[in-house]
């Protein structure tokens, strides 16, 4: 049975308690914690920048995927990532919406050279046509199901097909890439996800401050 990647949303995580959250994580198998920065411009919301990163990474050990949902706006585009690469992560993505090639170029470039995998995301708006050539050279695509900016929205439907059509494309290319979806993700939506063929499923409100974490953790990693 294929094994799904669960990385839960720090997002929704109670931050006088985080410690706890992360460690009920661990606890039930579940190694990828996925960690959301926003800016307050590229989306309408602000959260956490490097030093809690740091702070995490210095403390657990776990696999650490960054979504960015920001205008990078430091005169060297690159500088902006130094801090956060200190914390060793596996996993950065971009919005392909928040950059142009140039930029996109220089951000999957800057991921190859730290050996952490490169990863773009695209809005529940944005055509997959807008990223098809850059699948044979990143390691991920993240499909947004609700438009970023908060966790607790509802599930876009129309916005996951996009996984059926780049499984497909991945497959019949035998490109690498894998393909992650974040948003809205449930006991009911992550079987549509899992259908059309996703390999890491973010999940936020689902998990974190649940009595129930362990059972929908389970839920989330197995089958349908
Ligand atoms: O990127 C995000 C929002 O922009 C979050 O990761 C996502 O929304 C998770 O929250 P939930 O599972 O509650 O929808």
């Amino acid at each position: 049975m294929k094994k799904f990647i669960i990385a839960p949303s720090v997002l929704s995580a109670n931050y006088m308690n985080l410690k706890n959250d992360l460690t009920q994580c661990l606890e039930n198998d579940i190694n990828w914690i996925h960690y959301d920065v926003m800016d307050y411009d590229f989306v309408p919301n602000l959260t956490f920048g490097s030093k809690i990163l740091q702070d995490i990474t210095s403390q657990i050990k776990m696999n650490i995927d960054i979504h960015f949902m920001v205008k990078v706006k430091t005169k060297n585009f690159t500088d902006f990532f130094v801090e956060y690469i200190k914390a060793n992560p596996q996993m950065m993505t971009m919005h392909i919406e928040s950059m142009n090639a140039k930029e996109t170029k220089l951000f999957i470039d800057l991921c190859k050279k730290n050996n952490i995998k490169a990863s773009l995301a695209v809005s529940p708006q944005t055509p997959i046509k807008k990223i098809i050539k850059y699948l044979p050279i990143i390691d991920n695509i993240l499909v947004m199901t609700v438009e970023p900016g908060f966790g607790g929205q509802s599930f876009i439907e129309h916005a996951a097909g996009k996984i059926g059509l780049l499984r497909k494309i991945i497959d019949q290319n035998n490109y690498k890439t894998t393909i992650e979806v974040d948003g809205g993700i449930n006991s009911e939506t992550s079987k549509i996800v899992k259908d059309y063929g996703v390999d890491i499923i973010v999940a936020g409100s689902y998990l974190f401050g649940q009595k129930d974490f362990a059972q929908r953790a389970k839920k989330l990693a197995g089958g349908n």
